[in-house]
Order: structure tokens, then C-alpha cells, then sequence
């Protein structure tokens, strides 16, 4: 039976990151980045698709597991009729070469054991060359080696290296595996001692990175554990954020929206940014935005919605067909065709963050501003193309009313940054283009008789994303439009107490060019209840928030998705786009009030009440 999303963890050394089942086999790993080939891909397979198992012989179930303390240090206790052991699982993040170490350690009786390493490179397809040299095993294929160390002797047949042992109380063994390069020096022997102060250093170094966060409100466990989250989905060389560190984890169990999440969407980084900035990650938020003008670099008119880690355009998409799925989940894909897309919300997420962080005092980078006018260039002339939108529909390009609430925001951002910062631009030019769009969102993105923004200019069709609106300050949250919005994401799209994203069919046509039929969304219905919080509807949004509480695994982890059906996690694991607005509710609720409120904090967007002098058309906050 294959595991539920629920029953993996998640360790990392932000440069890759390892899913370790409960029952102690890593199933999924990619060496040496987030997205590089995958060694173990049993995740999206069978156990021949590359796995390391390190658990009992009897296969006794697992009693308990957790971090230690704040850390990504993973400890899993297992149970058998001989007695209790514990296998420690972590990646060092020492900057070295990317290391997955595992330690068992007896706790009872006399347990026996199965350490069996299953490498298998190229995503399950090239099993490696192995050379076995006492208890060290290297395995090579191509520019892929990795040197495989034990405390204990083992065998290699069938492409497997087995290794039998039994652990009594007080014993404990280690087991390491290496990623070098194929000219690297040979990795330093094992030694024990040094492997396990190995474990306590890089406790300590994500309990004093988790020390930093200056969050003390409600949920702060929660809070904490999402950090962390989005710290091990950071590449560490660059500052780039990946989405997810998996591919193809479905959005409907069986199904085909199988995506390639292990790329940095600017979107999802820019969500990441203002987040980290709000629990006073300063560091982060610097690298991330020398990450970002390193990518945009050259010709930021001709900006990209996703790159590579280190900030790489070209993510052609391929279908893996060895591969049978997760639950038969097909295809599996590797790259991303989004990447090609036309975005336009990401404009003003850029802006928006770039004016966050100068709001936040990060200190100026001249660069900055040079990019956000480019992009100001480009979207002048093209703010009224039809785009694929924040969902990335694969349908027909369509103007997507989010798209173009979130010009308005790029617009009113680059308003912003003349008046309060004295950056250099032509203020008067932008400031009509912010109230031209505004007028046209509000005539031809609403539709009066249902009293709702829609998913596109005249749509009968609805968008969970709308529910911004009042957060990125395009409409007060008590203005009628957005308590409609509201109403009617409550009437269509909300399913099992959760909100789907969007309408997904228009008579016969599904508006996005797929099959229709996914689980619900979890950014979404974090969105909704920050909307209830803006509302003064805090009861509702904080029992809304509670509810997502509880879809996290034991460990604190959430996917993009949940199968209200069959109660589980679905799509790609564990999620930034799910942990950010973890951070941001839970803060909201806090504070007891919405997002642009918080936001004012350092912004002046939240001006004065609607129809007051100094507030804009249709009273929107200028
Ligand atoms: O559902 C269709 C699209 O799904 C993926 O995109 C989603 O994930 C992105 C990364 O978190 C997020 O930024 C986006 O808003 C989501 O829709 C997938 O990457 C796309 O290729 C796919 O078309």
C-alpha cells in the first residue's frame, strides 16, 4: 500500500530535500538541487524506482515521530515484539556536499534491523555502476556519484546494498550517503562520534535560525513549524524559493494536473518574502531580492513568472513515462510549461513586494527601482493583453480579473514609491494609468446583478482569488463589491467547509484547458478567512483557520490541496503557497484584523475611509 501524503516528512539542507515515510523509507530525493534527478522516486513508483529503507526487519509500525525541538532533525520511533528503536534522519548544512544521514539508536530489548539502499538515478531509470570497498559503497552513473558509508557490513546484489543488524538499548549506528561530483575528492571516513555532533549542530543551527522569528502571537507553534518549512524550500547559494520540493504529487488522486512545483515561481517567492519580512527574517528577505534582480537581470521587460534556482529561464516540460504515478497519477512531469506564460498579476506582486521591503527599512539596492520602472514600461503597454492568470490555465487567454486588480496594484505601488520614497518617475502618467484600470476592473470585472466580482471580464464563472481584493487595497473590505465577492464564494465555491479555486467549467468548456476536478485549495481558503477577519467576522475566520490547523500532518505539514472526499493531502508536499498564508492569518487573527490593516503598518495604503477626501474612485484606497 502506498503511503498517504500525510505519512511523509520532510528534511533538507536548502539546496535538495528528502520525504521519509513513517514507516522509514525515504521515497523521494533529488541530488544535488531541488531540481535535479531524483535518486529515490518510489514516491511516483514502486520501491524499484529508488528508495532507502532503514526499519525494523519485522516491519514493526512506527510508534511515534517528530522533530527535535525547531529543527528539521527527524526522529521516528519504532515498536517491534523485540523492543524500541529510534532512527534519527537529517541533512547537515554545513555547505558542504549535499548529506542524508541516518542514525538508529537502541532504546530497548534487541531489535533487528534492514538498512536496504535502493539508488536508482535519472528519476527510477539508471540503476548506478556500484564498487562495493569495505563498509563504503560508491555508486556511480554519469556525472551522478554518491559514496555510501555504514557502520555495519552489508551485501550488494541486484543493484541493492543490504544491510542486516540488530541494535540493543544504548547502541547506535550510522549510515551516510554523499553527493560529490565526479572529479570531487572521496568524502572522509565515517566517523560515529563526529556524526552525531554532526546531528547536534544541525539542531542547533535551525533552533537558533527558528530563535529569530520576532512572531509571539496566537498559534505560534504552527507559525514556527511553516517557517521553517519555507526556509528548507530556500536554495541556500542563491536566495531562490522553490514552490515545492516535489513533481506530479496530483491535484486529484488519479487524475492528470500532476505539475513540476520545484522551480521559483515569483509569485510564490514574493508571498514568501512579505511573510519572512513580517516574522523579522531581514536576512532572507535581502538574498531573496538580490535573487530576484539577478533573475530579472538583462531584460526585465521580458520577465519570466518561474525560473530555476539559480534564476534559469528554460524549464521545458517532459514527460517521464517510466514512472507510473503517485497512485497512478499520470503523467509525471519534469519542467514546467507555465513557465512560458503570460502572468500579469505577477507585476504587481513584484511591485508590492519590492515596496514592502523598502517599507520594512531592508536597505536600498539601486537596481531595484531600475527594474520595477522596466516592468512599469511593459506593463503600461500591456495591461490590457488577456493573460493565463494566477491559476496558469492551460485554456485560452482571458482578461482574468485578478490579473488586472493586480496591475492596479503594480500602478498604485509605483504611485506609492514617488510620493513616500522620492524615487524618480513620472507620477501624473502613472497615476492615471491606477485609476484607469481601476475603472475598468470595476465596470466590466463586476457583474452588478450578482453583485460579484467575476473570474473574467464578463464571466458567469467565479475566482477564488478575488478574495484580495481588499487585501492588496484595490476595494475597502465593507465596500458592497467585496462583501458580494465574498457572499458568493460562500454560495459556489465553497465545498466541505474548504474553497475550491475557481469555476471550472463554462457550459461544456473547462476555463482552464484540463479535465475538470481537483481537491480544495488551501491558499484559498486561508484567503477567506482573512477576508471573515477584514469583515470583523473574526469568530468565523478564526474557526475557518482552526480547520486548516487540523489538515496538517502530525508534523505540522501541509500539501497544495485537500480531498474532502477521501480526507487527504493532496498535490504537491509540503507547500510554500499553503505554509505563507499559514503565517499571514495566524498573524492576522492576532492582531485581529485584516492583512491591509497589518500592511499599513509600514504602508500608507490603509488612507482614509472610502468617499473621504484622499480616497479614490469607487473608494478605492490611493
Ligand atoms: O493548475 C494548473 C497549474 O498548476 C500549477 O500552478 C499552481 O502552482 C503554482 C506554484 O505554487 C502557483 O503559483 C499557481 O498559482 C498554481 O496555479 C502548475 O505549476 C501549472 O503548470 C499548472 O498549469
Amino acid at each position: 500500500m502506498p503511503l498517504r501524503l500525510e505519512d511523509y516528512a520532510l528534511i533538507g539542507d536548502m539546496r535538495t530535500a528528502a520525504l521519509v515515510g513513517h514507516d522509514g523509507s525515504m521515497d523521494w530525493l533529488c541530488l544535488p538541487r531541488f531540481d535535479s534527478g531524483a535518486c529515490f522516486a518510489a514516491l511516483l513508483g514502486r520501491p524499484e524506482h529508488g528508495r532507502w529503507l532503514v526499519a525494523p526487519s519485522d516491519r514493526a509500525r512506527p510508534l511515534a515521530r517528530r522533530y527535535r525541538g525547531d529543527s528539521l532533525v527527524l526522529e521516528t520511533e519504532f515498536a517491534s515484539a523485540e523492543g524500541r528503536v529510534r532512527v534519527v534522519d537529517f541533512m547537515p548544512v554545513d555547505g558542504s556536499h549535499p548529506t542524508v544521514v541516518r542514525l538508529v539508536e537502541g532504546l530497548s530489548g534487541r531489535v533487528r534491523m534492514t538498512s536496504r539502499l535502493s539508488l536508482r538515478f535519472d528519476y527510477g531509470l539508471t540503476p548506478p555502476w556500484l564498487r562495493a570497498e569495505g563498509r563504503r559503497l560508491r555508486a556511480f552513473a554519469g556525472p551522478d556519484v554518491v559514496t555510501f558509508d555504514s557502520d555495519v557490513d552489508f551485501t550488494v546484489g541486484h543493484g541493492d546494498c543490504v544491510a542486516d543488524f540488530a541494535v540493543g538499548a544504548g547502541d547506535r549506528f550510522c549510515f551516510r550517503l554523499v553527493r560529490g561530483g565526479p572529479r570531487d575528492p572521496d568524502p572522509a571516513p565515517l566517523d560515529p562520534a563526529r556524526t552525531v555532533d554532526t546531528a547536534s549542530a544541525t539542531e542547533r543551527w535551525w533552533r537558533e535560525w527558528a530563535a529569530r522569528c520576532r512572531y509571539t502571537g496566537e498559534y505560534r507553534d504552527a507559525v514556527v513549524r511553516s517557517l521553517i518549512t519555507l526556509k528548507a524550500l530556500s536554495y541556500a547559494p542563491s536566495g531562490g524559493i522553490v514552490a515545492a520540493p516535489t513533481t506530479s504529487l496530483p491535484e486529484r488522486l488519479g487524475g492528470v494536473r500532476n505539475w513540476d512545483y520545484r522551480y521559483c515561481w515569483l509569485r510564490d517567492a514574493t508571498f514568501t518574502l512579505l511573510t519572512l519580512l513580517g516574522a523579522g527574517y531581514e536576512q532572507e528577505a535581502i538574498a531573496w531580492r538580490e535573487w530576484l534582480l539577478r533573475a530579472l537581470a538583462g531584460d526585465p521587460r521580458r520577465m519570466h513568472i518561474m525560473y530555476g534556482v539559480e534564476g534559469e529561464r528554460l524549464l521545458p516540460e517532459v514527460e517521464v513515462d517510466w514512472l507510473p504515478g503517485y497512485e497512478h497519477s499520470r503523467p509525471v512531469r519534469i519542467g514546467n510549461a507555465a513557465a512560458g506564460q503570460l502572468q500579469l498579476d505577477v507585476h504587481g506582486e513584484l511591485m508590492d513586494a519590492l515596496h514592502q521591503a523598502r517599507a520594512h527599512g531592508i536597505p536600498p539596492d539601486p537596481d531595484a527601482w531600475r527594474v520595477q520602472r522596466a516592468l512599469m514600461d511593459f506593463l503600461e503597454s500591456h495591461w490590457r493583453d488577456p493573460d493565463n492568470g494566477i491559476w496558469e490555465v492551460r485554456g485560452p487567454r482571458r482578461d482574468f480579473t485578478h490579473s488586472k486588480v493586480m496591475a492596479w496594484v503594480a500602478a498604485d505601488r509605483a504611485v506609492k514609491a514617488v510620493e513616500r520614497f522620492g524615487l524618480d518617475g513620472p507620477a501624473d502618467r502613472w497615476r492615471r494609468l491606477r485609476q484607469e484600470i481601476h475603472r475598468e476592473v470595476c465596470a466590466y470585472g463586476y457583474d452588478a446583478d450578482r453583485g460579484t466580482f467575476t473570474q473574467y471580464y464578463g464571466s458567469a464563472g467565479l475566482d477564488a482569488s478575488l478574495l484580495l481584493i481588499p487585501t492588496v487595497g484595490f476595494l475597502p473590505a465593507d465596500d458592497p463589491r467585496v462583501t458580494g465577492t465574498v457572499a458568493a464564494v460562500e454560495r459556489e465555491l465553497l465545498r466541505d467547509g474548504f474553497v475550491q479555486r475557481y469555476t471550472m467549467t463554462r457550459g461544456s468548456e473547462a476555463v482552464d484547458g484540463l479535465p475538470s476536478g481537483e481537491g480544495a485549495f488551501l491558499p484559498c481558503t486561508f484567503w477567506l478567512a482573512d477576508a471573515y477577519v477584514l469583515q470583523g467576522r473574526v469568530r468565523e475566520g478564526r474557526e475557518l483557520f482552526e480547520r486548516l490547523l487540523d489538515l496538517r500532518n502530525d508534523l505540522g505539514l501541509l500539501s497544495e490541496e485537500y480531498d474532502t472526499t477521501h480526507q487527504r493531502l493532496i498535490g504537491n508536499f509540503p507547500q510554500a503557497l499553503s505554509h505563507i498564508p499559514l503565517v499571514d492569518t495566524a498573524q492576522n487573527l492576532t492582531a485581529g484584523r485584516g492583512p491591509a490593516q497589518r500592511r499599513s503598518a509600514t504602508d500608507d495604503r490603509s488612507g482614509p475611509p472610502p468617499g473621504a477626501p484622499g480616497s479614490g474612485p469607487d473608494g478605492a484606497l490611493q
